[in-house]
């Protein structure tokens, strides 16, 4: 024998004597003998002991051990400090442990253990974010006070020079008219002013009353006393007894008949008001001191309160997105649950969870059995995919359902389903595979790493919607913690008041030009803009020049260089619409194979009307393509050139950035609003914007419309729509600008038209300008969107977040987010919305008629159904938060593309 263990069986939390007979051992010859080990397949504490001779007969050396209690294995080898080993021949030695953990239940206390140095880590980091916080609280305190202080001395500075001309103007009486007792008085003393009633325009005046205030009336009005009519001197002179206001040099007031606001007639000295010197306060030093503390007190209180304000505001914003998110996040799982769900709704990391599904609704339709196979995070999860599991029926009698227990490693649940143990047919979604965020893990979802290579975003570069569609996807996709940079050229026309910390970042030479690359933040974001030397992006303009798809192509290609020079590894590069098109056939051309072949292209369609030839190219050589809503990619499915690529084309929905558009925090609008207090809010907007563009300010219909001038976008109906709502009564608000001067024109002599018909209820602004287009949003009754086709269409959905009730051709994006009030409950509800809009079919006067006469009469006839209509759009979330998630996914789909 050569190895044995005292007591035989071993047991956890023990400890133990363990012997080696070293005559039989590879280490008989050498003096010392240490042994090495840990637990568990050598997962858990390792320990090094040295052994020695022991008692009993033969050669046996021993040594003492502790076995932990967590421990179902002991692993160890015999060494002699130095280079020579007994690992029992290269296999090492164990001994089972009995009646403790098992294997499994060890990688469940190892996660468990895992999870509490996380909690403490979190927490501690939790601490240290806090004290940086406080300091900053404070130093940001220090900071407040020197400068109100400073600004304090300034004020007081300034009093000091005015002094002397406050004094001059103030005397101790006038004859005749007023004289105060007794004559010498200070700050908080109680004095007795008289004022002869027949020495000024109040000779006749019933009521005489004081309005004053001191030292040129800073502190504006701080005495208001009404007087009373003195016996003694002959019933002309009245009196008023007055505490003098603390601090007071001079006392400032006017006589009128009355309390402030009833007066009516006024005895103001002749316009100069009239001024007592106060005759002991004639200011030391020690008065300066008291007066800089007490303005400094004052400065110090409206910083509190204007804070106090800005924090319950970004508390409150905070709030009610979160619970947005939450509720689209529970619709979100909820969408699919005539397919799939599960129970508990939000899966939690260490949670057993069952997963309900229904292949009457799938290509599993009918099959006798159904079979669940699931892994965790992307399928990479350490151990591999769980074994097919045979679904039993649910009690619900349409689903069958099957139960996994959630590893406390996960943050994402993967499945999909087959007809039997061994495959068979597969529903797959598509190829999408099913997925369920998993909450509470140990393990964070790695970042993707995203480059957007685009010619336009807003605010900065922003021309039309795929402007904003960058940066408002970017900032989604960001906010769910993956990596996002953005490429653009470098305009001359950029608008470089919104681009933070801009830098000079490096330069390269390519395409026989130096390109120089500038690095600044946009909305959050991390952009790198490209200057080529050669004037390509100097000509005052994004689009609209001769050369643009030649521009545009040096751009791409400059980009994907830059990529590659600067050793950028994304996982995905995406790319949009004509102009940025060339950068997917580029990348495949020259890039994937060299350096930058982690990289999967995703090309999105904003408008298939431009540039036909790049888009077919782009389409062909992409990973993934998307265009910007289910319906308009349906629409264009049959076009040569999409059809040839449906496997790998998707319809996904646009959003808008809540943040950018947010009536609760824009300073476009008078007074900010939620769904709460819409009604009121979007009154004072109406009447800003009446205002504003010289309407008549009343309670009329209004409908606005903020739009790119051009074919696209309904033209002769925005026309026919103007006309019918003036007829109804309405007012009309157009804010657009047309790219073709002829359209530019055509417009111009309309709003001549209106503008002398009908000055007071229609007003065309043909220019492009984005607060206005704030202040239409928040104050429009409704929206109007008549397009012909339309891909997503921001401008319906930006309405709605403002409380405006969308009125749109059902084309396109608009068919999938406006759900008709009269005809689409049931549609919406298959989203789990309401109606939320007016819509109509058709290219034809009579359909925007139908549309608009109905939103028109609701507003006038059911004034309460329809501001219930306006809150209820405004509680729709069309932001990014579920589009964003679909987006995520056809990126994992991308990376899986060969
Ligand atoms: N005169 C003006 N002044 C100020 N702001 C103005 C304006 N005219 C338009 N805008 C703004 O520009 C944006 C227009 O976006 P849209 O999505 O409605 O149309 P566009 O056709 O440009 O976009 C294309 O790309 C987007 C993004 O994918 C698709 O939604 C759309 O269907 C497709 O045609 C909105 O943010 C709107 O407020």
């Amino acid at each position: 024998m050569k190895l044995f263990v005292y007591p035989p069986v071993v047991k956890p939390d023990q400890d133990i004597e363990l012997f080696l007979n070293k005559n039989l051992s590879t280490l008989s010859e050498e003096p010392d003998i240490l042994i090495m080990g840990a637990f568990n397949d050598w997962k858990w504490k390792s320990f090094s002991i040295r052994l020695n001779k022991s008692d009993l007969k033969g050669d046996w050396w021993s040594c003492q051990l502790y076995v932990p209690k967590e421990a179902y294995k002991v692993d160890f080898v015999f060494f002699n400090e130095q280079n020579v080993y007994d690992n029992n021949d290269q296999k090492d030695f164990c001994i089972p442990v009995d009646g403790g953990m098992d294997a499994l239940a060890f990688e469940d206390f190892l996660l468990e253990e895992k999870r509490k140095e996380l909690e403490e880590l979190a927490w501690a980091q939790a601490e240290r974010e806090r004290q940086a916080e406080e300091q900053r609280r404070m130093e940001a305190d220090r900071a407040a006070k020197e400068e109100d202080r400073a600004r304090a001395k300034a004020e007081v500075g300034r009093m000091r020079e005015t002094l002397p001309q406050l004094l001059k103007n103030a005397v101790k009486s006038i004859d005749n008219v007023w004289y105060i007792e007794p004559s010498e008085f200070k700050g908080n003393e109680l004095i007795r002013l008289y004022y002869n009633r027949s020495s000024g325009p109040l000779a006749n005046a019933n009521e005489i009353w004081i309005h004053g205030g001191h030292n040129n009336w800073k502190y504006g009005l701080s005495i208001v006393e009404r007087l009373v009519k003195s016996v003694l001197k002959g019933g002309e002179w009245w009196y008023a007894d007055v505490v003098v206001p603390d601090q007071a040099l001079v006392l400032d007031w006017v006589f009128a008949d009355g309390p402030p606001k009833k007066a009516v007639v006024y005895d103001n000295n002749r316009k100069q008001d009239f001024h007592a010197i106060v005759p002991m306060a004639i200011p030391d030093e020690q008065y300066w001191v008291e007066e800089e503390q007490q303005i400094y007190r004052k400065f110090q209180e409206e910083r509190r309160l204007r804070e106090e304000a800005i924090r319950a505001k970004a508390g409150k914003t905070a709030q009610m997105k979160a619970e947005t998110k939450e509720r689209t996040l529970k619709r979100f799982l909820l969408s699919q649950k005539h397919i799939v769900f599960t129970d508990p709704l939000d899966v939690q990391a260490g949670s057993t969870v069952t997963v309900f599904y229904n292949p009457s609704n799938t290509n599993l339709n009918g099959k006798p059995e159904v079979w669940f196979r699931c892994s965790f995070n992307r399928w990479s999860h350490r151990n591999g995919p769980l074994p097919p599991q045979r679904m039993l029926p649910a009690e619900n009698g349409t689903h069958v359902k099957a139960s996994v227990k959630v590893p406390l490693d996960a943050y994402m649940m993967d499945f999909v389903f087959s007809e039997s143990e061994h495959g068979g047919v597969f529903d797959n979604k598509f190829g999408m595979d099913y997925h369920i965020p998993v909450f509470g893990g140990i393990v964070k979802e790695p970042p993707l790493h995203i480059i957007h290579i685009a010619v336009e975003m807003a605010p900065i570069a922003k021309v039309g919607g795929l402007g904003d569609v960058v940066t408002s996807l970017s900032r989604a996709v960001q906010d769910l913690n993956h990596n996002v940079d953005i490429i653009l050229p470098k305009y001359d026309c950029l608008n470089l008041s919104n681009v933070k910390d801009f830098d000079y970042h490096k330069s390269y030479s390519w395409g026989g030009t130096e390109i120089k690359v500038w690095h600044g933040k946009v909305e959050g974001l991390s952009v790198y803009f490209l200057e080529p030397q050669n004037g390509f992006f100097q000509v005052g303009c994004v689009y609209g020049r001769g050369n643009d798809g030649e521009r545009f192509g040096f751009f791409c290609h400059a980009a994907l260089e830059f990529l590659l020079q600067s050793g950028f590894h994304p996982d995905i590069i995406h790319c949009h619409d004509w102009s940025s098109a060339p950068a997917a056939w580029l990348f495949k051309d020259n890039y994937a194979h060299y350096g930058l072949s982690k990289a999967r292209v995703v090309f999105t369609i904003h408008n298939l009307e431009f540039g036909a030839h790049s888009i077919g190219k782009a389409m062909a050589h992409a990973d993934k393509a998307t265009t910007v809503s289910p319906t308009y990619s349906r629409e264009i499915a049959g076009n040569p050139l999409i059809a040839p690529h449906l496997h790998k084309f998707h319809g996904i929905i646009n959003g808008i950035d809540p943040d950018i558009w947010d009536p609760y925090n824009d300073k476009f609008i008078p007074e900010s609003y939620s769904s709460k207090n819409v009604v009121e809010g979007k009154r004072a907007s109406k009447e800003a914007l009446q205002q504003r563009l010289s309407l008549k300010k009343a309670d009329l219909p209004l409908v606005g419309i903020i739009t790119r001038l051009t074919h696209q976008k309904g033209i002769h109906l925005i026309k026919h729509a103007i006309w019918r709502t003036l007829e109804r009564g309405g007012q009309v608000v157009l804010l657009g600008s047309a790219p073709d001067p002829r359209i530019q024109n055509d417009f111009v002599n309309l709003a001549n038209e209106l503008h002398s018909a009908h000055h007071d209820r229609a007003r065309l602004c043909l220019a492009y300008d984005e607060p206005l287009s704030h202040l239409i949003y928040a104050g429009a009754d409704f929206i109007l969107v008549p397009s012909i086709f339309e891909p997503c269409g921001l401008t319906q959905l930006t309405a709605m977040r403002y409380g405006s009730v969308p009125v749109v051709r059902k084309t396109g994006g608009l068919y999938d987010t406006v759900f008709d009030v009269d005809h689409d409950k049931d549609r919406a509800q298959a989203q789990g919305l309401e109606p939320n809009g007016f819509s109509f079919d058709g290219a034809d006067t009579g359909g925007v008629d139908y549309a608009l006469n109905r939103a028109i009469s609701a507003w006038y006839e059911g004034r309460d159904w329809f501001n219930s209509l306006c809150k209820r759009v405004m509680e729709q979330d069309w932001s990014w938060n579920r589009p964003a998630l679909d987006y995520l996914e056809l990126y994992h789909a991308a990376r899986k593309a060969e």
